[in-house]
């Protein structure tokens, strides 16, 4: 029996998935703007992007903007992700300030969710998963491929390793060169969603090739995933008032 995850009121891996929209602004002032436009729109769930950010060098910036941030957000469930330069983010920083960053945000009290990236040490993941607990902060344990799609046994395998790792929400990310990879993707998922998961997952195949991973989680086991505001975070997302639409009518019908 799988496990739900519940956030702020929200159910995550139950029903239809739920929309995260990510915030990439630079600057704090972009940030608020964009907080207060993603304040009006039908989604489940924030994501800040925090590499996007032009002050992702200090904590101290980083808390104060997540305090304006969580201010205009108020009720709904934050993702704090910093995304490395290796699996497709913004900026590269070293594996101690990356850690340290991490949790300190996790015990911060701002944030409902963090991402942690599944190739790393596995003793610094199971430690930022103990402290995450401690402050009820759920951890997605992410991966993402932005070259291409591993076969189905290594996608499997690594959303396997992130759950007994501890991680929360196991999430991969992998890119299509190929319609066969598309279902690669979407045949992992089904897989793990059948034999293996007992908990929420999330899984994409991106760019355009791969949009029917992000409308048709309910079907396969993708129980979240990501739409677009004003700017995509990664290739293939879709604005999130088609995504709902998309999402729906296959709900609707299931
Ligand atoms: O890991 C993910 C998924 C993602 O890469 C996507 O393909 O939608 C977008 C990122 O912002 C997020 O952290």
């Amino acid at each position: 029996m799988k496990k739900t995850l519940t956030v702020r009121g929200l159910t995550i891996g139950e029903g239809a998935p739920k929309i995260c929209v990510p915030l990439v602004g630079e600057t704090l002032s972009q940030l608020k703007e964009e907080a207060v436009y993603l304040k009006t729109l039908d989604l489940d769930v924030v994501e800040w992007r925090v590499d996007f950010f032009e002050h992702v060098d200090d904590i101290e910036e980083i808390k104060a903007a997540l305090g304006e941030i969580r201010a205009i957000l108020t009720d709904t469930p934050i993702i704090f992700t910093f995304r490395s330069a290796k699996e497709g983010g913004e900026k590269e920083i070293s594996t101690d300030y990356y850690f340290e960053l991490n949790k300190i945000i996790a015990g911060s009290g701002q944030i409902d969710i963090i991402d942690v990236e599944l190739f790393n040490e596995g003793n610094d993941i199971k430690a930022i998963i103990e402290l995450a607990h401690r402050y009820g902060v759920f951890v997605i344990i992410s991966n993402h491929d932005f070259d291409k799609t591993p076969s189905k046994e290594e996608i499997v395998s690594r959303l396997r390793k992130a759950m007994e790792i501890g991680g929360d929400i196991p999430k991969i990310a992998v890119m299509p060169r190929s319609s066969t990879d598309v279902l690669t993707l979407l045949d992992a998922t089904n897989t793990m969603n059948e034999q293996y998961a007992d908990r929420p997952f999330i899984t994409m195949s991106m760019s355009g090739k791969g949009l029917i991973s992000r409308i048709a989680g309910e079907l396969f086991g993708s129980a979240l995933t990501f739409g677009a505001a004003k700017q995509a975070s990664a290739p293939g997302q879709i604005d999130v008032v088609e995504l709902r639409r998309a999402i729906n009518l296959l709900h609707s019908n299931l």
